[in-house]
């Protein structure tokens, strides 16, 4: 960090700095969500993009991946046919989640999929190509993740390889350096996203990916909330971090390894990792992707071997411990999270959400201003939150004006391209009586 092309929003910066926000939050102040929701509506747009150019080429991608039959080629037809020419088609009663689907889908069954919610859109299509693939089926393809090969060929690559011999160097490096650096390695992790690839703007997703050890050095931060996430969470106390992981492989590993460094360091003594019950935005983590990236940890020589070793204990005595609650493949902005999710974040020192659309669901798929303040939008999340995140949709706030302005005048995709990243980080709110 510290690079000139490094934004320092952070506290005091201004109105709209709150990339790291120590004021006490009063939860019943968030501005009425009144924004039009965003949708694929808008030709051109980045959510009509994704729809139109990214479904159909994935589609393409997992029926290349696996010597699929008759049957799933059959359904991968004809979805590719309903995203591009049809109405949104309803789950079959034969579906186990047919009635979840209804319920959070009412309205919107018989629409084009660019006139309904952009968030909806993408979570239902993912759950009808794991439905076309067999995936929650009776037969052979049961439980069989179509993105597995993608998943699988990124964690044996060159670029892991390199990441986790780095570790060797950075074990000498003093605990504060370190731990930025890990933070770091956690946030820009998010850049390594497979489905971003197949993104239109291919390019700039493969530059994007290839730089992923370099970028904290000469990439640029938004807004920069790490100050005060670390003050949430001093050395020695007693804390529960939950960590909402989002993709697997090359975000995953410098995850796992941001959490033993928190755990290490007793900045936490136990960890949650929430991961997906199922496949979801291609590479998205699952309770096997953490078990494939702890072997892939311990396997390695070095410092990254013996973090393996430390997390693989840490499971079996339970101060890293993995859910998968099925919230985290809903449709839905985190703002309606279910009870049981709310009171197990309310009981957290700090939630860490990572990545795009954790955001998107954090703040709302809206376009809110930029400048709009990160605490206020997220006054209803229980407990101290922090977003950890790379640019990759048109949805932002909490940035500093000053901030705002350079970016819109800089005539780059800055909001989409991954080019970007932020920390944004709140404390608890103020209980209200
Ligand atoms: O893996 P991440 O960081 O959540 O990114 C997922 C993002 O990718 C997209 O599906 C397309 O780029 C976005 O709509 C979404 O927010």
């Amino acid at each position: 960090m510290g690079d000139s092309s490094t934004y320092t929003a952070g506290e005091g910066d201004g109105p709209g700095a709150d990339a790291g926000s120590d004021a006490g939050i009063d939860a019943g102040s968030a501005v009425a969500a009144d924004l039009p929701v965003i949708t694929g509506g808008v030709p051109g747009s980045f959510a009509r993009g994704v729809l139109a150019d990214r479904h159909p080429a994935l589609i393409q991608q997992v029926r290349d991946a696996f010597p699929y039959g008759r049957r799933q080629h059959e359904a991968l037809d004809s979805l590719l046919d309903e995203i591009t020419h049809g109405v949104i088609e309803p789950l079959g009663p034969e579906d186990h989640d047919h009635e979840r689907w209804a319920e959070w889908g009412r309205g919107h069954f018989g629409r084009s999929w660019y006139d309904v919610p952009f968030l909806w859109a993408e979570s239902y299509f993912y759950r009808r190509l794991l439905g076309a693939v067999g995936y929650f089926g009776t037969g052979p393809w049961r439980g069989v993740d179509p993105f597995a090969p993608f998943k699988r060929a990124e964690l044996r690559g060159e670029a892991v390889e390199e990441e986790l011999r780095a570790l060797d160097v950075l074990a000498d490096a003093p605990a504060e350096k370190r731990a930025e650096a890990l933070l770091l390695g956690s946030l820009w992790g998010n850049r390594a996203d497979l489905g971003f690839r197949v993104s239109a703007d291919e390019r700039v997703g493969e530059r994007a990916a290839e730089s992923v050890a370099a970028s904290a050095v000469d990439s640029a931060l938004v807004a920069d909330g790490s100050p005060l996430l670390w003050r949430l969470l001093p050395a020695g106390s007693p804390s529960t971090v939950a960590v909402v992981a989002d993709n697997a492989g090359r975000e995953l590993i410098p995850d796992l390894i941001l959490i033993d460094h928190l755990l290490e360091h007793r900045r936490a003594e136990r960890v949650v990792l929430h991961v997906k019950p199922y496949p979801y935005f291609v590479s998205d983590a699952m309770m096997s992707d953490v078990v494939d990236c702890l072997r892939r940890l311990t396997e390695a020589p070095g410092e990254a071997g013996r973090i393996g070793g430390r997390l693989w204990k840490a499971m079996a005595t339970g101060s890293l411990e993995v859910r998968a609650h099925p919230f985290f493949c809903a449709p839905l902005p985190y703002e309606e999270m279910p009870e049981d999710l709310r009171a197990e974040f309310a009981g957290a020192t700090l939630t860490v959400l990572k990545g795009d659309l954790n955001y998107r669901r954090l703040v709302g798929d809206r376009l809110w201003s930029a400048t709009d303040s990160f605490a206020v939008r997220t006054a209803y999340f229980p407990g101290a939150v922090a977003a950890l995140r790379t640019l990759k949709s048109d949805v932002v706030v909490g940035l500093a004006p000053a901030v705002l302005d350079t970016l819109e005048h800089s005539g780059t995709a800055w909001r989409t391209s991954g080019t970007h990243a932020l920390i944004q980080s709140r404390r608890a709110p103020e209980p209200r009586f």
